[in-house]
């Protein structure tokens, strides 16, 4: 049997025969035997020269931050114009999310479905061994428990990620409930993901370091069955940080089928409207498509407040009087820079006045950051993403297209007093998005349950620089989940109708485009705080004092129900960004039809049936 294979703890038998303890020195009296093991079994395996429990203080942030600053992986800022943050330049190839290097290895090609890469699992396992054979020699191996939604939520899921990155021990304190606090919470009966993480970069002695270690290959690999994850070569962020999208999506998504809940690609709102009515709304968009803006959305709409829950990972599970409830598990933001500005976004600006980590965006001369967006104008000079110096009339962006800002939510002026609330929030309406340049208007609501899925499973957008490959490529991406479902997509189609049928009160369910494009290919929609226009409308909807108009694709706004006074948009622009062009949508029900195809026999005929239906009215 490989080392690899997740053995229970009796089982391990080291080759020197000794206890586990003595292979897994400095775990914290109490440790459950289960992960002192599991750790023993990865440092025999790695041989890092030593290994660290993380207790989550911050005098092991300070420590592994002073450590950073030393070896170059991260760059101090100004601390009078950005208090105790940090600029972290990436190498250049390991800047966004490997999709193409990215597995899930379940026992049956057919449980991965045509989404994912499938990889056998004894196959990857063998792949795997001799990689982290040795992988952290010369490094500190990290041992790093976590909490995915509050300490003892029942809606919670515990993790365990041991890494050789401080980037990504660093990034995790930011972004969960890190530390002692999430492995007191582990004994040996509980469930817990264990998930290893090498970026792939021995070190010989008296070798000197390099300022963002990692390999040229590159495994992300999940496997969903015994809910390990393997992630190897890469400290970017999403292929990393383990317990955001491999863990609290893609092994999250299949406990969820199992246990009868959802782990979504979606942030969570609450909205108060000028009565003075709360709603909590969750919203799926594909990576870079607006997640993170609307759940931070300053309304112009007079009399209604937004306020932020999370902005990208959604738990939702039906509670005891059939709603569905969601938390956001996670308890930073790991947000795209560029786009991010005053006037588009202007809470996350706030967010990150300090305690923020930033990747790859550029530097200014006065030891500030600065990326494309942030001001109108650029500064006369910066040092670029790469670290060689910058000026406006060079054609390279300042900062990488896929740059970010790691910050704990905690620091968001917008956070609702309920973000993290361990029973969650009742959900009340559900957006579907995508970035479509064409054919989608800019609201639509779905007829029931059944439709509303349906615009999940059919959602396509152009791809963005948060994964590697072709920008503006259009590609399907059911509900946003394309690159992060652990399982058949189809069959999280189907999951999704059963937990729908399980539920008294429904939430409702709508589909947003803010990305439809002129013929001069200008935004017609001009989006970010003018979209609360459209929220609103949605939570009148779920009120019932807002008008609808029957289409063949659903429910569009009918002609005044969305106010839009005051907005710079002639008439004409209004009435494209609600055409629906029914030889467009023909051409779009043959795209689907095809791509359902690709699933064979495990579509829903629910779906299917609504496919059908849409085509008739389509004629
Ligand atoms: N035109 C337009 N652009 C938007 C809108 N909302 C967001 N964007 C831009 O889209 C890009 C991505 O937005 P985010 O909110 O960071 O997207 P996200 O879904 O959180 O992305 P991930 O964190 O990768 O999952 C940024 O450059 C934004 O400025 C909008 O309403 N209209
Ligand atoms: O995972 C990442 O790299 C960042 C992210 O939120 C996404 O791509 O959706
Ligand atoms: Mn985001």
């Amino acid at each position: 049997m490989s080392l690899l294979a997740r053995t229970a703890p009796t089982q391990i038998v080291t080759p020197e025969r000794r206890p586990a303890e003595r292979l897994a020195p400095g775990a914290p009296a109490g440790a459950a035997a289960s992960v002192v093991a599991w750790v023993a079994s990865i440092a025999s395996l790695t041989t890092p020269d030593e290994i660290v429990w993380c207790d989550g203080s911050l005098r092991e942030n300070d420590l592994l931050t002073k450590l950073m600053l030393e070896t170059g992986t991260l760059t101090r800022l100004n601390p009078e114009l950005r208090p105790n943050s940090f600029l972290a330049r990436g190498d250049e190839s390991d800047v966004a999310r490997v999709e193409d290097r990215t597995f899930i290895c379940s026992a049956l090609e057919s449980d991965a479905g045509p989404t994912n890469n499938w990889r056998d699992p004894a196959e990857m396992r063998a792949t795997l061994e001799p990689l982290f054979s040795g992988s952290m020699r010369g490094r500190t191996m990290y041992v790093v428990p976590f909490s995915m939604g509050p300490l003892g939520s029942p809606l919670a899921k515990l993790g365990v990620q041991v890494t050789d990155s401080p980037y990504v021990v660093v990034s995790t304190g930011l972004m969960t409930r890190m530390g002692a606090g999430a492995l007191a919470l582990i004994d040996d009966d509980t469930e817990w993901v264990p998930a290893v993480h090498s970026v792939g970069a021995p070190l010989e002695s008296g070798q000197r370091d390099v300022a963002w270690p990692c390999n040229g290959t590159k495994y992300i690999s999940h496997f969903p069955e015994t809910r390990e994850i393997w992630s190897f070569g890469s400290a970017y962020g999403g292929n990393a940080l383990l317990a955001k999208k491999a863990f609290a999506l893609r092994i999250a998504s299949v406990m969820a089928r199992d246990e009868g809940w959802l782990a979504e690609h979606m942030l969570i709102i609450k909205v108060t409207n000028p009565a003075g009515r709360v709603f909590h709304v969750a919203a799926a968009f594909p990576s870079a498509c607006g997640k993170t803006n609307l759940a931070m959305l300053q309304p112009t709409v007079p009399g209604w407040r937004v306020e932020t829950i999370g902005d990208d990972i959604a738990w939702l599970r039906p509670d005891a009087e059939g709603r569905l409830r969601a938390i956001n598990p996670e308890a930073g933001f790991f947000g795209v820079a560029p786009g991010t500005g005053v006037s588009t976004n202007p809470v996350a600006i706030d967010t990150v006045w300090g305690n923020t980590i930033f990747t790859n965006v550029a530097m200014r001369d006065d030891g500030d950051v600065w990326w494309e967006g942030m001001t109108e104008h650029a500064p006369e000079h910066l040092v670029d993403w790469r670290g060689e110096d910058w000026t406006p009339s060079l054609a390279t962006p300042a900062a990488h297209p896929n740059s970010r800002f790691t910050v704990a939510a905690r620091q968001c002026p917008t956070i609702a007093n309920d973000w993290d609330d361990p029973e969650g929030v009742v959900i009340d309406a559900i957006i579907f998005g995508g970035r479509r340049a064409s054919t989608v208007p800019l609201v639509v609501e779905a007829r029931d349950w059944e439709h509303g899925v349906y615009l999940g499973a059919t959602i396509s957008s152009e791809r963005t620089a948060a994964a590697e490959g072709t920008v503006g490529e259009l590609r399907r991406d059911p509900f946003a989940m394309a690159p992060f479902c652990g399982y058949n997509m189809a069959d999280h189609w189907a999951h999704w109708l059963e937990v729908g049928a399980t539920l008294e009160k429904a939430p409702a369910v709508f589909q947003v485009n803010w990305f439809r494009k002129d013929a001069d290919g200008r935004f017609l929609w001009p989006g970010f705080g003018e979209n609360s226009r459209v929220l609103a409308w949605i939570l009148d909807r779920v009120e019932g004092t807002a008008d609808g108009l029957d289409s063949p694709i659903g429910v569009l706004p009918a002609p005044g129900a969305i106010d839009t006074s005051g907005l710079d948009l002639d008439p004409g622009d209004w009435d494209k960004l609600f055409e629906v062009d029914p030889t467009a949508h023909r051409r779009e029900v043959d795209g689907v039809a095809e791509f359902f195809a690709g699933f064979g026999e495990r579509v829903p005929s629910q779906l299917t049936a609504q496919l059908e239906a849409l085509r008739t009215r389509l004629v």
